[in-house]
C-alpha cells in the first residue's frame, strides 16, 4: 500500500515518486503510454481514448519555459491570474455570472503583470489566496517565446488534426500552476493535446459515459461542463497518469478531466492545444455514443432555455417530464 500522509491540508499518497491527494476512488486504471511514432497512436485517437505520448518532443523547444525565462521572454503584457482561497480552481463563465442569481465566483480573475505574478508565487504564504496564471498565447509575447512556439512539431500536429478530421486549432493556452493547485473535473467540448513543460501533474480521466455519477451544472449555470459533487465514488470507474515534462497526453472531447499540480513538484508549467470537433458525420447510427448522447442532452437543455424563455424554468420542466415517469 503506497505511503499515505495526512495533514491540515489533506490525505496525500505516492504515486510513482510522485505525492498526490488520496482520492477512495476504488478503479483507476492506467492510461496507454506509447511513443509518439508507435503505429498504435493513431487508432487510440482515431477511438477517442486518452493516450500518454512520451519522448514526443512536440513541445520540446518550450521545456526551458520556467518562471526565470518567461519572466525575460513573455513580454510586458498583462496576463490573466485565477486567484483561489482554496487549492481548487473551478472555471466559471464570467458572462453567465453576472446573469445568475446568487453565483458567488470560486475564483478571481486578476489581470496582472508576469513580473507581479512571479513575485506572488516567490513569496506565497499559507495564508495567502493561492494563484493560477492561465492565458492564452497570442502575437504579444515575446520574440523568443513565438521562436519557440514556432519550433512545436506542427507538421505531427497538423497531420494527426487533419487525419482525424477535426476542426480548427482554436487556442493555446498557457498554464502557470502552485504545486496542489487543481483543475477540478469537467469536461470540455475540444480535443485536446495536453503538453507538459515544467514539474509533474496528475490527471484522472473518466469516459463520458461516466456523466450519471458526475453532475454536472446545468448548461445555463455559469458552471457549466463542471462536476457538481462525487456523490457515487464508488460506481466512479477512472484513468490516471502522472504527466511530466515533454509528455503530451491527449485528452479526448467530452471525457472528464481532474488535474492536479502534485505537491512535490514545484512550479508548473503545461501549454495545451484545444482543436474544434470535427463535423457531426453524416451516418449516424445507433446506439449512439457516450459523446453523442452527451451531446444529446446539451442540444435539449439549450432548446428548452430557449423555447421556455427562462433558463430558469428548465429544471422544473424536465423534472415535471421525468420524476415518477421513467423511473
Ligand atoms: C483551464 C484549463 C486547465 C487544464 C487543466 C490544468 O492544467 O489545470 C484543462 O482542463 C485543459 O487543458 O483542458
Ligand atoms: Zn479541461
Amino acid at each position: 500500500m503506497a505511503s499515505v500522509v495526512s495533514d491540515k491540508r489533506g490525505t496525500y499518497v505516492d504515486l510513482e515518486g510522485h505525492t498526490v491527494r488520496k482520492y477512495d476512488f476504488l478503479q483507476l486504471s492506467k492510461i496507454p503510454r506509447l511513443e509518439f511514432d508507435d503505429p498504435n497512436v493513431e487508432s487510440i485517437i482515431a477511438n477517442e481514448e486518452p493516450v500518454l505520448l512520451v519522448n514526443s518532443n512536440i513541445i520540446s523547444s518550450a521545456l526551458k519555459w520556467d518562471l526565470d525565462y518567461l519572466k525575460k521572454n513573455l513580454g510586458a503584457g498583462s496576463f490573466s491570474v485565477y486567484s483561489s482561497k482554496t487549492c481548487k480552481f473551478m472555471y466559471y463563465d464570467e458572462k453567465r455570472a453576472k446573469q445568475w442569481p446568487y453565483f458567488i465566483p470560486p475564483t478571481q480573475r486578476i489581470h496582472m503583470k508576469f513580473e507581479e505574478f512571479c513575485s506572488r508565487v516567490r513569496n506565497l504564504k499559507a495564508s495567502d489566496s493561492r494563484v493560477y496564471l492561465q492565458q492564452m498565447l497570442d502575437d504579444s509575447v515575446g520574440k523568443n517565446i513565438v521562436k519557440d512556439f514556432l519550433e512545436f512539431k506542427w507538421q505531427w500536429l497538423t497531420e494527426m488534426q487533419r487525419k482525424m478530421n477535426w476542426g480548427s486549432l482554436t487556442s493555446n493556452l498557457l498554464l502557470i500552476g502552485l504545486p496542489g493547485n487543481i483543475t477540478p473535473v469537467h469536461y470540455d467540448e475540444q480535443q485536446n493535446f495536453f503538453g507538459q513543460l515544467t514539474g509533474f501533474k496528475r490527471v484522472i480521466l473518466f469516459h463520458p459515459d461516466q456523466f450519471k455519477c458526475l453532475y454536472p451544472f446545468p448548461l445555463y449555470h455559469p458552471c457549466d461542463r463542471q462536476s457538481q459533487r462525487f456523490p457515487k465514488l464508488k460506481e466512479l470507474k477512472g484513468y490516471e497518469v502522472i504527466v511530466g515534462p515533454g509528455d503530451v497526453l491527449y485528452i479526448p472531447m467530452y471525457w472528464w478531466h481532474h488535474v492536479e499540480s502534485t505537491m512535490n513538484s514545484g512550479i508548473t508549467t503545461s501549454v495545451n492545444f484545444w482543436f474544434k470537433a470535427g463535423p457531426t458525420p453524416s451516418q449516424i447510427t445507433h446506439p449512439l455514443t457516450a459523446q453523442q448522447k452527451v451531446a444529446v442532452m446539451r442540444n435539449i437543455e439549450r432548446m428548452l432555455g430557449e423555447a421556455l424563455g427562462d433558463p430558469h424554468e428548465v429544471g422544473p420542466l424536465l423534472n415535471c417530464m421525468v420524476n415518477g415517469r421513467y423511473t
